[in-house]
């Protein structure tokens, strides 16, 4: 892959208790809905997500976030911090649009990118580690609970909220979910598509820290990555992959079964409707405000 290497500076200044530092920005010339950065003094890399109004995942946001997964890892970074540059959504989740009347070859793609980057980012090699700026249902949860560590902003929300849109979140959403959260709470609110405030998220273990700014979630996300620089990396590779490889496995090997799956459900004249409406009343909300 082609990658552009820039050397910025970054000052920390207006941030207590950190000396100045530079981070690198290695980006694709492709790059359109993200941002990639690498800091210099810590060796942790940053991917915001950058795809305005909602961050939502579309074919080319996640083959983005690959690259830039794969760019973390073949450059050695010592963690990978996964953000948003909206200051209210984290990502809605999927980008609906890839699901409502969809063209055929586009749907397939859409879904099998999201396969592969949910994969590489659940079984990456380097810390994973989600600062959650904004609101972050579905897809937005899946992204989350694939990394090893969550901090949340106040006031938003996150969860699984599939079935009130008439969708269903695969097996792979939910065993991701179920690391974090009791399987009783899980199953409570998968079926019911509740959405957790970030107080709620943090009191079930969704989250596992709240503070006030971005500047402070990313401190603790980088404080995550910083607790394992005594530990070795193949070591601690090994361990991770060890408590994830039944799901990747499980999935690696579903592939094509769960792209059929996916498919025949979202193709269905009631789930199409079910969309329909769903879209409809959120662009009449987003017109209203
Ligand atoms: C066993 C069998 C298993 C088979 C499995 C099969 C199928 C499962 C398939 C998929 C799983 C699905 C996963 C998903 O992620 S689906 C997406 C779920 N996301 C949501 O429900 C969130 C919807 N959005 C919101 O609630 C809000 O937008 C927000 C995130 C809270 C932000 O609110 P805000 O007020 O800031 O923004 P607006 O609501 O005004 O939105 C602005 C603009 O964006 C459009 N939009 C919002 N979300 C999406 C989205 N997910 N996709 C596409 N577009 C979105 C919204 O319509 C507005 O558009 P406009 O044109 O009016 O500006």
């Amino acid at each position: 892959m082609n990658i552009i290497r820039t050397v910025r500076s970054v000052a920390f200044s207006s941030i207590p208790n950190r000396t100045l530092s530079t981070t690198r920005s290695l980006s694709t010339p492709s790059a359109q809905y993200t941002a990639f950065e690498v800091n210099d003094k810590t060796g942790i890399a940053t991917l915001t997500l950058n795809r305005p109004p909602v961050n939502s995942l579309n074919l080319e946001l996640l083959t983005e976030m690959r690259n830039c997964l794969k760019d973390a890892e073949t450059n050695k970074c010592k963690g990978l911090i996964i953000t948003s540059s909206s200051n209210s959504v984290f990502t809605a989740g999927l980008d609906l649009l890839e699901m409502y009347q969809p063209q055929d070859e586009r749907v397939k793609s859409f879904w099998t990118a999201l396969q592969s980057m949910w994969m590489e980012l659940y079984g990456s090699k380097i810390p994973t580690a989600a600062a959650i700026n904004g609101h972050a249902p579905a897809g937005g949860c899946l992204i989350a609970t694939a990394c090893e560590y969550r901090v949340m902003l106040p006031n938003f929300t996150i969860g699984l909220n599939e079935t009130l849109i008439g969708i269903v979140a695969p097996k792979w959403f939910v065993s991701a979910f179920l690391n974090v959260v009791p399987r009783r709470v899980a199953e409570q609110a998968i079926t019911q598509g509740k959405l957790f405030t970030t107080a709620e998220a943090h009191n079930v273990g969704l989250v596992d820290d709240v503070v006030n700014t971005k500047e402070e979630a990313i401190a603790k996300c980088e404080q995550f990555i910083g607790s394992f620089k005594n530990v070795n990396p193949y070591a601690r590779a090994l361990t991770k992959q060890q408590f994830r490889i039944k799901e990747l496995q499980e999935l690696e090997q579903q592939r094509e079964k769960d792209l059929q799956i996916f498919l025949g459900l979202i193709m269905q004249p009631s789930v199409q409707k079910a969309m329909g409406i769903y879209l409809e009343g959120l662009k009449k909300k987003s017109k209203k405000q």
